[in-house]
């Protein structure tokens, strides 16, 4: 099948709700694929649920290149997009433009930054360097110590207004779609309404274009998931039973089974 493009993306707006999921390696980023999923976005929520930090603040470039790189080698149909980590963007924009250029030399296709308003110069700098980028709204990971933690947004008139006027800064900056994270479902509605670009939502209610869950939530691997995330498998569960299992039969002699070894030809190399 074709590969799915920005521009495949743009059109899907208002036509065909557009599935995005997080993958941070090889096998996954083929699997996900396979299932069939618009968009693999390489988060920086890797830090978290594959590094075990506590929070995506220490997250930097070369981790997040090193699971792009896994990621395009296993050349989904997706359209792959890269998490920006915290401090490779906001310094300066010449910091951004080198950084985010280095994400498409490692395979990814398009960039994600959080931010509203306040990050219109550096989307206009990537787009001008050709680097198709996607907004982040709402809350915002990168910036819970600001925000007092991972709370929900705009609730309050004033909260709700900034997020409106966030979207629309982005849009017209040249994002390409803009994710909306844990944000009041009718603000989301509205925005989605409002731009031009598809909004791909979390936490943020059925009215967007989209929907993005991070995987490892989804298949039931880490632990401490968000409110608004939904478990659809208990990958846990299949693991610890699988190597309980594989631990008994090595402790019971059960494994290896014959079909797993070989002798010399002192045994007439027999099969
Ligand atoms: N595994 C994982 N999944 C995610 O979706 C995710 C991450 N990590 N890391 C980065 C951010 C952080 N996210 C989170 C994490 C926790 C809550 C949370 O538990 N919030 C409060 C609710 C507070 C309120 O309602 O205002 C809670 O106590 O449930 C929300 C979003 C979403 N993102
Ligand atoms: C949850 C999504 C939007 C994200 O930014 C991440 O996985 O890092
Ligand atoms: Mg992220």
């Amino acid at each position: 099948m074709k590969k799915i493009t920005v521009k495949d993306i743009l059109k899907m707006k208002g036509k065909k709700k557009i599935v995005m999921i997080t993958a941070y390696d090889y096998p996954f980023a083929k699997l996900v694929d396979e299932a069939g999923v618009d968009i693999i976005l390489v988060g920086d929520s890797a830090g978290m649920v594959v590094h075990g930090l506590p929070s995506t603040i220490p997250v930097t470039m070369d981790m997040m290149l090193t699971h792009v790189a896994s990621v395009a080698r296993a050349k989904p149909r997706a359209l792959i997009v890269g998490d920006m980590p915290f401090l490779s963007y906001e310094a300066s924009i010449e910091e951004a433009v080198r950084n985010a250029g280095l994400m498409l030399k490692s395979g990814a296709e398009a960039v994600k930054i959080e931010g509203g308003s306040e990050m219109v110069d550096v989307v206009k700098a990537l787009v001008r360097a050709g680097i198709p980028v996607m907004g982040h709204i709402g809350l915002t990971p990168q910036r819970y110590l600001l925000l007092g933690g991972y709370r929900r947004r705009g609730v309050k008139e004033y909260e709700a207004e900034k997020i409106i006027e966030d979207a629309k800064e982005l849009e017209k900056a040249g994002a390409f779609s803009i994710v909306i994270e844990f944000t009041a479902a009718d603000i989301a509605e509205e925005i989605t309404r409002e731009v031009s670009v598809p909004t791909i939502c979390i936490g943020s209610g059925p009215y967007c274009d989209g929907q993005v869950l991070v995987l490892h939530d989804l298949l039931g691997i880490y632990e401490e998931i968000p409110p608004f995330a939904k478990k659809y498998a208990d990958l846990r569960r299949i693991v610890i039973d699988s190597v309980k299992k594989y631990a008994e039969e090595v402790r019971n002699g059960v494994f290896p089974e014959r079909k797993h070894y070989f002798f010399s030809k002192r045994r007439g190399a027999e099969k």
